[in-house]
């Protein structure tokens, strides 16, 4: 073997992906996987891959694999949503490997690291992340798992959505009111630098929540339909009120609050939407609505979320799709197509019901990590038209023909989406290189720790401020280079003490592993309210069918999620 193919030693990553993509060091760790930077041996991009360890363990997980592979592939258009490179399958046929571009940090380690986020990144930040929810929201798609972990940010503080695991079609559940109070969460996070609303059980949390929001009205109450709950509710009103502005600093700036007022309203019919909160003045100075692409279709995943396939046929279904991507006919997403009238900006699927996408090409890598072989075509069992996966159930320890690997989508929809043509703080067209960068910085030894930094246009767009690159540099030796590609900002930054770190051994990961899968339940009976649950390593705590069934309620980023909500609202205290 060639040295160039010598594979890092990475005990939970499997040689044929080790020959294919160089890992780098540990990035993070989440309740299903453990992400790496890796470089692609091949093209040297840095990307970054995630293991989903025994991705079909149980239904629930087998379901959660299923909508996070087909939503990263169908959303992945958006400049403000993480791109799913490739797919590849484990020889033991019960992990993935999911290869995503690669993105220098996420909002919580950001936000931990300190005053490192100023006014101009924060509104920046809630703008990109304005833009993918609205994105989603128009595609009837909600995420339902939004909290800063599930940011990430490169260091041009450009934002993209991740992990999809959770995210629902909203034909198949009314939940489309929390996402944007959940983005006041995150927002009053950033303001505040820690979590605004830290509730040390479910009902603690809503208690905060209630004396934080202006009152509900007696018909608010009610719109629950839950008399418990509104007597819950009409409790906590009893008790004082301590306004938002009170739980900030005065620096906050007034549109901020009034932003975060818009947001963190009980009725969801009073509550701005993604859209709304496009058009508000604390993002004013990057919203442009040639810029906001919505959807003019509902994205409808291929088999009915509704009903829980089993683990085999989410499997095959699943190897079923890339296998269409192999053989160039993509994958398929249903789409309902809307009515008229849509805006003009929205993209339109390419027929009329269903959306063929895939973030793999038709080639299929050979053993030499060459993407020339070409696919050959499935036998099918006739009988179950399920394929039978001749050919591809065994990835060699090199990548083989026959090897679910499948490359980066050429195009974007619409040239409206290529974050490479536009910059966003100016407006203005930006090429393919980057505005200057600026130097990470590092939340040591935090599983999820990453880096951001503003870019040349958003420092000169702020002249009163001080910015990042300015901070940042307080911990480097060297001045550093302005307008600099990106590359080299990614250079320059590595001895930078803020940049995320190598794990001490990448072997160490092993324990990771264990304690990750021990955590994950298979089908245990829907979980109570536990403190366990809302854990500072919530990422941690949360794995699971719990974690499925609590949906985006983490106490320690302040966000909530209405089914759970609902679900409390309904039971007796004694279930709590
Ligand atoms: N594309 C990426 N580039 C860089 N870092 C990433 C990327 N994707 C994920 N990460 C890092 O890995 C962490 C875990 O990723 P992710 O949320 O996808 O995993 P998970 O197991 O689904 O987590 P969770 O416990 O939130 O469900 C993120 O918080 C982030 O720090």
């Amino acid at each position: 073997m060639s040295k160039k193919y010598e594979a890092t030693h990475v005990p939970e990553v499997e040689e044929h992906i080790s020959l294919k993509y160089e890992i780098k060091k540990r990035l993070g760790k989440g309740a299903y996987g453990i992400v790496w930077k890796a470089v692609d041996r091949q093209t040297g991009e840095i990307v970054a891959v995630k293991k989903i360890f025994d991705a079909f363990r149980n239904r629930t997980d087998a379901q959660r694999t299923f909508r996070e592979i087909m939503l990263l592939q169908e959303f992945g258009d958006h400049p403000n949503i993480v791109k799913l490179l490739n797919v590849i399958r484990a020889q033991n046929d019960k992990d993935i490997y999911l290869i995503f571009e690669y993105m220098d940090t996420d909002l919580h380690a950001v936000i931990k690291k300190g005053t490192l986020l100023k006014d101009i990144h924060k509104r920046y930040v809630m703008y990109q992340l304005f833009k993918a929810i609205k994105y989603l929201h128009s595609g009837n798609v909600i995420h339902r798992d939004q909290k800063p972990s599930n940011v990430l940010l490169d260091t041009d503080c450009v934002v993209k959505l991740c992990d999809f695991g959770l995210a629902r079609s909203l034909n198949q559940i009314q939940e489309d009111w929390i996402e944007p109070f959940i983005l006041g969460c995150i927002l009053g996070e950033m303001l505040l630098g820690k979590a605004l609303f830290p509730g040390t059980s479910t009902i603690n949390q809503i208690e905060k929540i209630m004396s934080a929001i202006p009152h509900p009205s007696p018909t608010d109450i009610l719109a629950i339909k839950s008399e418990y709950g509104s007597s819950v509710i009409q409790r906590m009103l009893l008790k004082p009120q301590v306004p938002l502005e009170d739980l900030l600093q005065l620096s906050v700036p007034p549109d901020a609050l009034d932003l975060l007022r818009g947001l963190l309203v009980f009725n969801p019919d009073k509550r701005l939407t993604a859209e709304q909160a496009l058009e508000h003045p604390y993002v004013a100075k990057f919203h442009n609505p040639a810029k906001e692409p919505a959807l003019n279709y509902d994205v409808v995943l291929p088999v009915d979320d509704d009903v829980q396939l089993s683990v085999v046929q989410y499997r095959n279904k699943l190897y079923e799709m890339m296998l269409e991507c192999r053989t160039n006919q993509g994958m398929a997403t249903l789409v309902q197509p809307k009515g008229e009238g849509s805006a003009s900006n929205s993209h339109k699927p390419s027929r009329k019901d269903r959306v063929e996408k895939c973030p793999v090409a038709a080639n299929v890598s050979d053993g030499d990590g060459d993407p020339e072989g070409q696919a050959k075509p499935e036998k099918t069992d006739e009988k179950t038209q399920e394929p039978s996966y001749v050919g591809v159930s065994k990835p060699a320890p090199v990548i083989a023909p026959g090897q679910l690997a499948v490359e980066r989508m050429s195009q974007p929809l619409s040239p409206a989406l290529g974050k490479l043509t536009y910059n966003p703080i100016t407006h203005a067209p930006s090429g393919f290189v980057r505005p200057a960068g600026l130097p990470h910085y590092y939340q040591s030894r935090n599983p999820t720790g990453s880096n951001c930094s503003g870019n040349g246009s958003l420092t000169e767009s702020v002249s009163t401020n001080t910015s990042m690159d300015q901070i940042l540099q307080r911990g480097r030796s060297a001045p550093m280079a302005h307008s600099r590609p990106f590359s080299s900002t990614l250079t320059l930054t590595q001895n930078n003490p803020l940049v995320r770190k190598e794990e001490p051994s990448l072997s160490s990961g092993l324990q990771v592993t264990s304690a990750r899968l021990n955590q994950r339940s298979n089908s245990r009976p829907p979980p109570r309210f536990s403190k366990k649950v809302f854990q500072n390593n919530s990422n941690v705590a949360a794995a699971g069918d719990p974690r499925a069934k609590l949906g985006s309620y983490s106490q320690a980023y302040g966000t909530i999620n209405k089914t759970e909500l609902d679900n409390l609202l309904q039971n007796r205290p004694h279930n709590q």
